[in-house]
């Protein structure tokens, strides 16, 4: 646990979380980094996700944050996010200059079109870059990947790389990650801890095949990302 009285921090206690018939019990401490939670579909990542933004109440249970003032959730369908009507308003809304967020996104040119308009993966990408250009201490990802282009994986995984505070990532991706400081799983209406990356590697049930295949050769990566398994099995090969 961080000894740093100042560094962001978010506890689980005891949290129960209901939506009808489905409950998901959570324990356990978040610090500063980038932390993944997988899980399979309908297993309760959006339900957590809510919570910790603080768009769901718990049964019971505490969800304690410390030294966390700005929270940004996002969402897994950009267009609930959608306020402004053309993407020159909804960047603006974001407080964020609307030509350089347009080239970053690479859809210059579209800033007077209805974001309605747009395809779901071009506002995803939009959104993404838009709040991962605003100062936050805790950054809640539901999804993120979904829509988007290989290339736009890689380039969102690129830069969360360069993120500060507490990441947290909901996904059920088994190809691009981010650098990640700490796994974490969803399974049979419970939050598990698996532990900090790369030591609990062996004991992650649903990693991707090839950490499986690496860790059954007797390799460890020293990340997830698939980059870091290549490097790992051309040393061993060396
Ligand atoms: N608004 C709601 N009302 C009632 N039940 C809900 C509601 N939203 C979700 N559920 C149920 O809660 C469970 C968890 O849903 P949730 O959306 O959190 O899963 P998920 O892991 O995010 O799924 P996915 O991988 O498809 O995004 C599911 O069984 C779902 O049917």
């Amino acid at each position: 646990m961080s000894d740093n009285l100042s560094e962001p921090q978010i506890i689980l206690k005891d949290l129960i979380l209901k939506r009808d018939g489905f409950t998901l019990l959570a324990n356990g401490v978040f610090e500063k980094g980038v932390h993944l939670i997988t899980g399979k579909i309908g297993c309760g990542k959006t339900t957590l996700s809510m919570a910790l933004a603080g768009y769901l109440r718990q049964e019971s249970g505490l969800i304690e944050c410390k030294n966390i003032e700005k929270t940004l959730l996002s969402m897994q369908f950009p267009e609930y996010h959608l306020t402004g009507l053309t993407l020159e308003d909804e960047i603006k809304s974001w407080g964020l200059s609307s030509d350089e967020i347009l080239d970053k996104s690479e859809l210059c040119g579209y800033g007077k079109t209805d974001p309605m308009k747009m395809s779901r993966g071009e506002l995803k990408r939009l959104h993404l870059v838009c709040i991962l250009s605003k100062r936050k201490d805790l950054l809640i990802l539901d999804e993120p990947f979904s829509t988007l282009s290989p290339m736009w994986k890689e380039r969102f995984c690129n830069n969360l790389a360069i993120q500060e505070g507490i990441t947290i990532i909901f996904t059920h991706e088994q190809t691009y990650f981010p650098k990640t400081d700490y796994i974490w799983d969803i399974d049979s209406g419970e939050l598990n801890y698996i532990g900090h990356v790369p030591e609990c590697l062996d004991s992650w049930k649903s990693a991707p095949e090839y950490i499986k295949t690496a860790l059954k050769k007797g390799v460890l990566p020293k990340n997830i990302r698939f980059e870091d398994t290549l490097e790992a099995i051309c040393r061993m090969q060396d």
